[in-house]
């Protein structure tokens, strides 16, 4: 038991922002280039990652001590009640100083979350309001697949309703008009969020933080719209608390991974992951693995969303003793089969 005169409590709800933007948009991203800047030094992280296989954990804990994963599913339905108890556990843990006392804290959703119940479940949960204040909706919208986006994951248009700061990602990746036309789309949604153009994370910490209090009555009527939907189904107990399984979002978008045990041939590796991506890109939301290269003693994490595929990254070391390749798939009316069984012919023939 800690005494009280040992308690550190801070003085006032500590500001608390919401990373939010649909899969492969550059959430890690952002969010590894802001913790690395001194400002952002005393933020507590928590991140939230479709799926039972964790990766981004991995490629942040670098940046920052105080990170909690949530993995066992998407904040905004079957974890909602957990993400009550982690803000509630990591504030106990700053206060008995088991942790550093962190200033800030930023919640990474996953890419399919839907804001509303998160932001609900911060604006009104009586203990978390005495404790942390919504500072602000981030959300990065990729400049590559945007407009596909929108059109086909209502997802992405509440993100980016919902936002107070909209970051453009990849407009290097695209020209002029394609920017132009998804900028527009953006104003039209969210018309009171500065629109800012972000290459490879690299903004400044004060252009995201210190937003004023989230203010619901600001945003268009769609979203006020939303937030009380949450309110009500919150209220009556039903809608977003049910168990469901944790690798499936809904009746199409699912999550797995394909694990293989003996380093692989990157030519090949690379073969399998175009022909997937050129076939079926589409319907490939994300991929993101960490591999074992044969010849290579170091780990190479790959990132591919929809149709494009990122230049791979070599980590400076594997994150833990699972030196097994691992490569996590989010996709939208395809078969776990087709990936497992084409690894093989890829790698074994
Ligand atoms: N060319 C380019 N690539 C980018 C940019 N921002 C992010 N990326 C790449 O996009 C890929 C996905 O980025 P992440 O930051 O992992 O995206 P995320 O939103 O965290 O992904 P999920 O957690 O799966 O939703 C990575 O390969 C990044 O290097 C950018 O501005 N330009």
């Amino acid at each position: 038991m800690t005494d009280a005169q040992d308690l550190d409590i801070p003085t006032e709800p500590l500001p608390a922002s919401v990373l939010t933007g649909f899969l492969g948009s550059g959430k890690t991203t952002l969010l590894r280039h802001l913790l690395s800047h001194p400002e952002m030094d005393e933020t507590a992280v928590v991140i939230n990652e479709f799926g039972e296989i964790g990766l981004d954990h991995h490629l942040v804990a670098e940046a920052t001590e105080d990170m909690v994963l949530m993995n066992a599913g998407c904040l905004c339905c079957t974890i909602r009640g957990d993400l009550v108890e982690t803000l509630r556990s990591l504030y106990r843990r700053r206060i008995t100083r088991e942790i550093p006392p962190f200033r800030r804290l930023v919640i990474e959703t996953t890419g399919l979350a839907d804001p509303a119940p998160i932001l609900q479940t911060l604006m009104s949960d009586p203990l978390l309001v005495e404790r942390f204040r919504l500072d602000g909706v981030i959300t990065t919208v990729d400049a590559a697949n945007g407009e596909v986006t929108l059109d086909a994951q209502i997802e992405s248009v509440k993100q980016a309703a919902m936002a107070d700061r909209l970051l453009l990602t990849k407009c290097d990746l695209v020209d002029q008009d394609r920017i132009d036309a998804l900028t527009q789309r953006l104003a039209q949604l969210n018309p009171a969020a500065p629109i800012l153009q972000v290459e490879n994370g690299k903004t400044e910490p004060s252009s995201l933080f210190g937003c004023g209090l989230y203010d619901p009555a600001s945003k268009s009527l769609d979203v006020q719209r939303w937030l009380k939907a949450e309110a009500y189904e919150h209220d009556e107990g039903h809608g977003h608390e049910h168990h469901h399984d944790v690798n499936r979002h809904d009746e199409r978008v699912r999550s797995f991974c394909v694990t293989y045990d003996v380093p692989l041939d990157w030519d090949r590796l690379n073969a399998w992951v175009d022909m997937l991506i050129t076939l079926y890109g589409q319907q490939i939301l994300r991929i993101k693995g960490i591999l074992c290269i044969a010849g290579e003693e170091k780990p190479l994490v790959i990132h591919a969303v929809q149709h494009v595929f990122h230049p791979p990254v070599e980590l400076p070391s594997w994150p833990d003793d699972d030196h097994r390749s691992r490569i996590v798939f989010i996709v939208r009316d395809l078969p776990e089969s087709l990936f497992q069984e084409t690894i093989r012919s890829f790698n074994e023939e």
